[in-house]
C-alpha cells in the first residue's frame, strides 16, 4: 500500500495544482473523486501511511479554541500609497535621487484580500499566518491549508517563507452572500471582508467552504538560489507551483507605470477578482537594499490606490 498511498498523493497534489493553479484541468472531477476516496481509505486503514502533505489533510483537524499568536521572524511591512500621478513622480523623483537612472520598475495588481504568510520546511507547508500587526500575527495554519491554491507540498525541497494575497473571487462572494440572504444571515459588504471572515473561522470546514484563493507575490531569502529581481521571485514561485498573478509588468519609466495603471482602471471590472490599486515596485533586489525601509514602509515600493 505505501507505493499506492505515494502515487496517490502524488497524482492528487497534481492534479488539484492543474485545476487550482494552471486553472486547465486534464482529469474530470469524478476521477479526481474516485482517487481522493482511495487515499482516504488506504489511510484509514494504514494511518502510519498518513503524512503531513497528503491532499487528506486539507481540511484537517477540528474546530481550533482560539488562534495562536505568532511573531513574524521579518516584520510585513505596509506600502506607501499615491492617489495620483503627482504622488507617483515624486515618488520617483525619490527613488532616482538615491540610486539614478539605471533601473526598472515592476508593476502588480493590487489584490483587495488578506496578506498571509507562507512558512515552508524542505518543501512541506508547515506554518501559514496573518499579517496581524507586522510584527505579530494568527496562526491559521488549518484554515489555509483548505485553499487549494496552496501548495502541501513544493516541487523541491525548499525551505522559505513566501508571502501573498488570500482572497475571494467575486463569482464565490455573489453565491455566498445568496446563501446568506436565504438563511436570513447578514451578508458580507465585500469580498475583502468575506475572505477575512472566512480565515477567522474557528472551524476549517467552513474555511474549506468558502472557495477562497491565494496569489503569492513576495518571497523571502532562499539558501542556494540566487534571486536577484522581484520578477525573478515571481518566476521562482511559478516553478515551485504557487499561483502567482499572471498581470505583472516591468516598467522602464514612471510614464508607462502611469499608462499601465490608466489600462487597468479600464480593465478592472473585467476581473474575477477585486483589486484596490496597483502596486509598484524597483525590480531589482540590489537597488531595494540601497532604497532600505522607512520605519513603516519599503522606500522601494507604494501603492497607486484606486477610488474606492
Ligand atoms: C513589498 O511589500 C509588499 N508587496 C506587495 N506586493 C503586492 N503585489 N501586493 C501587496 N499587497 C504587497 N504588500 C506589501 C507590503
Amino acid at each position: 500500500e505505501a507505493k499506492r498511498v505515494e502515487e496517490l498523493r502524488q497524482l492528487l497534489n497534481h492534479y488539484n495544482y492543474e485545476y487550482h493553479v494552471l486553472d486547465q484541468p486534464t482529469v474530470p472531477d469524478a476521477e479526481y473523486d474516485r482517487m481522493m476516496n482511495e487515499l482516504l481509505t488506504l489511510e484509514e486503514e494504514n494511518p502510519e501511511l498518513k503524512t503531513q502533505d497528503s491532499p487528506t489533510q486539507r481540511v484537517g483537524g477540528p474546530p481550533l479554541s482560539g488562534f495562536q499568536k505568532v511573531e513574524h521572524r521579518v516584520p510585513m511591512l505596509s506600502l506607501g500609497n499615491a492617489f495620483g500621478e503627482d504622488e507617483l513622480k515624486d515618488f520617483d523623483r525619490r527613488v532616482r535621487e538615491r540610486i539614478g537612472e539605471n533601473f526598472s520598475y515592476v508593476c502588480e495588481l493590487k489584490i483587495d484580500g488578506l496578506a498571509v504568510s507562507l512558512i515552508y520546511e524542505d518543501g512541506v507547508l508547515v506554518r501559514g499566518a496573518t499579517r496581524g500587526d507586522g510584527t505579530v500575527g494568527e496562526d491559521i495554519t488549518q484554515n489555509l491549508k483548505t485553499i487549494p491554491a496552496i501548495p502541501l507540498r513544493l516541487s523541491e525541497n525548499v525551505s522559505m517563507e513566501v508571502r501573498g494575497e488570500a482572497y475571494m473571487p467575486k463569482p464565490s462572494f455573489l453565491k455566498l452572500n445568496e446563501a446568506r440572504e436565504k438563511n436570513e444571515q447578514d451578508v458580507f459588504a465585500n469580498p475583502r471582508n468575506a475572505a477575512a471572515g472566512s480565515l477567522r473561522q474557528l472551524d476549517p470546514k467552513i474555511a474549506a467552504s468558502r472557495n477562497l484563493s491565494v496569489f503569492v507575490y513576495g518571497v523571502g531569502t532562499v539558501e542556494g538560489r540566487e534571486i536577484d529581481s522581484h520578477s525573478d521571485g515571481l518566476d521562482f514561485l511559478n516553478e515551485l507551483g504557487f499561483k502567482t498573478n499572471p498581470e505583472w509588468k516591468r516598467c522602464e519609466t514612471i510614464e508607462d507605470v502611469i499608462k499601465f495603471i490608466g489600462g487597468w482602471i479600464e480593465k478592472r471590472p473585467d476581473l474575477s477578482y477585486e483589486i484596490d490599486g496597483i502596486v509598484v515596485k524597483v525590480d531589482e533586489l540590489e537597488h531595494q537594499e540601497e532604497l532600505g525601509f522607512t520605519a513603516k514602509s519599503p522606500r522601494w515600493a507604494i501603492a497607486y490606490k484606486f477610488p474606492a
